[in-house]
């Protein structure tokens, strides 16, 4: 019976929402085989989560020293499972699903299709390309084709599966590997993180100012417990941190609603937000191609309307 290999994406033995997109997205191919690779004990936490979500079975590919490389263990454990028995292999369009896609596609000698929105079943995928105004579908070839799919590209539909553990032994660290010798962990803010919030707020250059964004935005994503994004002439400028970008360059968002201030619209960051559920565009020249993409339109100076909006939702809860 056909098979795929999904990359499971855990955060230190914490699922990530994206796993369930990733299972769904690779049904059409075959019966799922779900690939841990983490510390010993990872894949027997989830297999409970990942039957939940439909795999048949949970490879545990554990490594004691997992937590000190990087990328390779993943690269190492789909390279041995793809070369003793050939089937797809699907990942998270993340930087590391993407690095991790190139190198196997290296190693498998099989094509990798990037950031793709949605597999068929007769290993096609579908991409939407030019910030969504074309959609594509391509072709990929060799005996393990690569996807890397979309975070938010594609709704989870969970339907139970046998969730089988199956050990296999990975290979230990070669002196060519990657050694982290050191490892602090990104302090976590209040707000929820950008990737897979059901809430964005995000301003543009028309916020003008790092206090705009924490007297205007920040007030407004705390009213609705919302993640705040950014433009990339915002980060840009320092008025942002970087990784709060929404876009092409940046993060990929599709929460249920999404806040734009004081956004032109421009392609680049359209392509990062445009499958969100509903989007509400704030900018004081009507004429801005966001309104177009818009399902609410408000026009006026955002420095009026969002402090107006931030009391109005606190009164109300
Ligand atoms: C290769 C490449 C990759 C890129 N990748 C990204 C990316 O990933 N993400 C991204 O965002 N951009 C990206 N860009 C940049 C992109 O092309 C735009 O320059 C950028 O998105 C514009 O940001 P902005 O909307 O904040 O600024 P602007 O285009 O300057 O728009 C500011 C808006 O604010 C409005 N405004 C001003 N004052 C007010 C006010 N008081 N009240 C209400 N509205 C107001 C204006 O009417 C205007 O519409 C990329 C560009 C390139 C070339």
């Amino acid at each position: 019976m056909a098979h795929v290999y999904v990359l499971v994406e855990h955060d230190r033995g914490r699922l990530k929402d994206v796993t369930a997109e990733l299972i769904t997205a690779a049904r059409p191919l075959g019966v799922v085989s779900a690939v841990v690779v983490g510390e010993p004990g990872t894949a027997t936490g989830l297999a409970p989560a990942l039957a939940a979500l439909g795999a048949e079975q949970v490879i545990d590919a554990s490594a004691a020293d997992y937590s000190r490389r990087i990328v390779t263990p993943e690269v190492d454990a789909l390279h041995a499972l793809g070369a003793a028995n050939p089937a797809p292999i699907v990942l998270a369009a993340t930087q590391a699903g993407n690095e991790i896609a190139g190198r196997l596609g290296a190693r498998l000698a099989s094509g990798v299709l990037a950031n793709v929105s949605a597999i068929n079943a007769d290993r096609t995928a579908a991409h939407e390309v030019f910030g969504g105004t074309v959609d594509t579908t391509a072709a990929v070839g060799g005996t393990c084709p690569i996807y890397t799919v979309r975070p938010g590209a594609v709704a989870a539909a969970p339907q139970p599966g046998a969730g089988a553990l199956a050990p296999m032994q990975l290979p230990p660290a070669s002196a060519k590997d990657v050694t982290v010798t050191s490892f602090t962990p990104a302090e976590a803010g209040a707000r929820p993180a950008l990737a897979g919030a059901k809430v964005v707020v995000a301003g543009g250059r028309g916020v003008g100012s790092v206090e705009g964004f924490s007297e205007v935005v920040e007030p407004l994503a705390d009213a609705l417990g919302a993640a705040v994004g950014a433009t990339r002439d915002v980060t840009d400028e320092g008025w942002y941190p970087a990784e709060t970008q929404v876009g092409q360059t940046g993060v990929t968002v599709a929460p249920d609603l999404y806040i734009g201030l004081g956004i032109s619209g421009a392609i680049q960051h359209v392509a990062g937000m445009q499958t969100s559920g509903t989007i509400v565009v704030i900018n004081h020249d009507q004429d801005e191609p966001f309104f177009r993409i818009a399902d609410l339109g408000v026009v006026g100076d955002l420095h009026e309307i969002v402090p107006a909006l931030t009391a109005e939702i606190a009164g109300r809860r």
